[in-house]
């Protein structure tokens, strides 16, 4: 049995303990007690001290000394320290932080604590800057390397992201090897992987692969493999193709590179071409079918197949590389093997879901009267492409029910039903398939091992599938274009 009087004192202490701590949360007290709490516990341990000058002993710049300034504005701990400077960034609502001299802030890796501090010295005429780095002498041999390359890749992504993205052409010239091939413009296009209207869980997938491949150096170089990936965009014409394109090399931040074949000489031109682009960059081959089909050109099948092994084989790294196209019935199967292009991805014309989106952006309509006879009318197999309803909701914008009505009206008189119009083969539920009628889960039965969305050689058996898929799409099976033909 306790005591009669221990009740009333563990309240009391208990109580006690509660005001003190909203006490120590309501003033900086806790703040304060932390500091000196730091402070003793450094004077147990020894430390190492690194300094990173401004400039090299030739007073050129240190380019270690700008990245660890990057590396420590983007640190949350830098607004624990009691002095920064707010700077406007490169975007309009952009804020950076950045540490006043002699200020310190932490950090932690690897379970161990380090400080940084921004040591500015003046001997009157020059001011001298240098970060000095404190670490535990016992954390030192196994922090300080993993520690260093861990500010390099951090800053290389920030830079990475803070860059102004490049739009690149081939111009004609008559110095065909001469350099300066390639001109480039800021590259402003408006789409964004949010206002192409496409079936979301395809879209999650593009966004998931193109995060993953950002993200797999070390995966790709283990493998021997350059760092590289390629996707296929097939589909009717203003379906949002080279929308995505622009949407993708936004996301990644990376130049675009548009090849013009029509402007390149010959084969060797064209790797000469591709020999002048940079690393992180997005390479793209717009309506490939288109000039393929072509009876003589400047540039071969073999020449286009080389540029795409030249990208894997000898060239720079962190490339993506985009070809389009309508269709990829006609096109050499060589072309679309798995590892030169590793995602097929199918563009549709425009099915209910797609035109909600489009509704969405370009009217701002969430939900509509209309919406169910318009769900019918799309089910029924009238289409459009996005490019063309996306002209009418412009032209309409000032009246949603009107624009709603004669999108209606172009649907009607549209001479789309399923089948007719190229490349059309969408399911009701908004996914879509490929021109073979295979789901691209490799239900189809030809792209299995997830291998590249199957190539049928004989008509008959593609009219079959094509039936087949029919079938099963009423039945509501879900299929998706989307494929990872080799590992990432
Ligand atoms: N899926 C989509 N989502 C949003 N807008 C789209 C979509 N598809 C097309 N558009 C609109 O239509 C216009 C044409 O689209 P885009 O150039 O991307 O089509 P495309 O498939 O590349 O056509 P083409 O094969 O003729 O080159 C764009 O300005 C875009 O705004
Ligand atoms: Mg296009």
């Amino acid at each position: 049995m306790l005591p009669s009087n221990t009740v009333p004192l563990l309240l009391v202490v208990t109580g006690v303990f509660v005001i003190l701590r909203l006490f120590l949360r309501g003033t900086s007290l806790s703040y304060l007690l932390k500091k000196w709490w730091r402070s003793i516990d450094d004077r147990f341990h020894v430390f190492q001290f690194y300094k990173v000058p401004e400039f090299n002993h030739s007073f050129q710049d240190n380019q270690l000394f700008r990245k660890v300034s990057t590396y420590l504005s983007s640190l949350a701990s830098i607004e624990d320290s009691d002095f920064a400077n707010l700077f406007a960034g490169r975007k309009s609502n952009d804020i950076v932080l950045q540490l006043d001299p002699n200020q310190t802030v932490n950090d932690t890796f690897l379970g161990a604590r380090v400080s940084w501090k921004n040591e500015t010295s003046s001997d009157g005429t020059n001011i001298s800057r240098t970060f000095v780095l404190k670490i535990r002498k016992k954390d030192k041999r196994r922090i300080i390397r993993p520690y260093l390359q861990h500010i390099h890749s951090v800053t290389d992504e920030i830079e990475q992201r803070r860059k102004e993205v490049k739009l690149y052409t081939n111009a004609e010239t008559e110095h065909r090897n001469g350099g300066g091939r390639w001109k480039s413009v800021p590259f402003t296009h408006p789409s964004t992987l949010d206002t192409v209207a496409m079936d979301s869980d395809l879209k999650n997938k593009v966004k998931s692969d193109l995060e993953s491949f950002l993200k797999s150096k070390q995966y790709y170089h283990r493998l021997g493999r350059v760092w590289k990936r390629s996707y296929l965009m097939y589909g009717p014409s203003g379906t949002g193709k080279s929308s995505f394109v622009a949407a993708m090399a936004k996301f990644l931040c990376y130049d675009v590179y548009d090849v013009d074949l029509s402007k390149v000489f010959d084969d060797s031109d064209l790797k000469m071409l591709l020999l002048q682009t940079t690393d992180r960059s997005v390479i793209v081959i717009e309506d490939l079918d288109r000039f393929l089909g072509e009876k003589s050109t400047a540039v071969s099948l073999s020449g286009v197949l080389n540029f795409m092994d030249g990208i894997f084989s000898c060239c720079g790294e962190e490339r993506v590389m985009v070809f389009t196209m309508t269709s990829k019935e006609h096109i050499d199967p060589a072309i679309l093997r798995p590892g030169r292009i590793d995602v097929h991805i199918h563009f549709p014309l425009c099915d209910f879901p797609a035109f909600k989106t489009l509704a969405n952006n370009y009217l701002g309509v969430k939900d509509h009267k209309l919406f169910p006879q318009m769900e019918e009318i799309f089910q029924g197999g009238a289409t459009l492409s996005q490019a063309e309803i996306g002209e009418i909701m412009i032209a309409n914008r000032s009246s949603p029910s009107r624009a709603l009505k004669s999108v209606i009206n172009a649907l009607q008189t549209s001479p789309g039903k399923k089948g007719q119009r190229l490349g059309r083969s969408t399911s009701g539920n908004g996914r879509s398939v490929d021109e073979a009628g295979n789901s691209g889960d490799g239900g189809g039965g030809g792209g299995g091992g997830g291998g590249v969305i199957c190539r049928e050689s004989v008509h008959t058996v593609r009219e079959f599938r094509k039936l087949y898929s029919l079938l099963r799409m009423k039945s509501n099976k879900k299929s998706g274009p989307f494929d990872l033909s080799s590992p990432k």
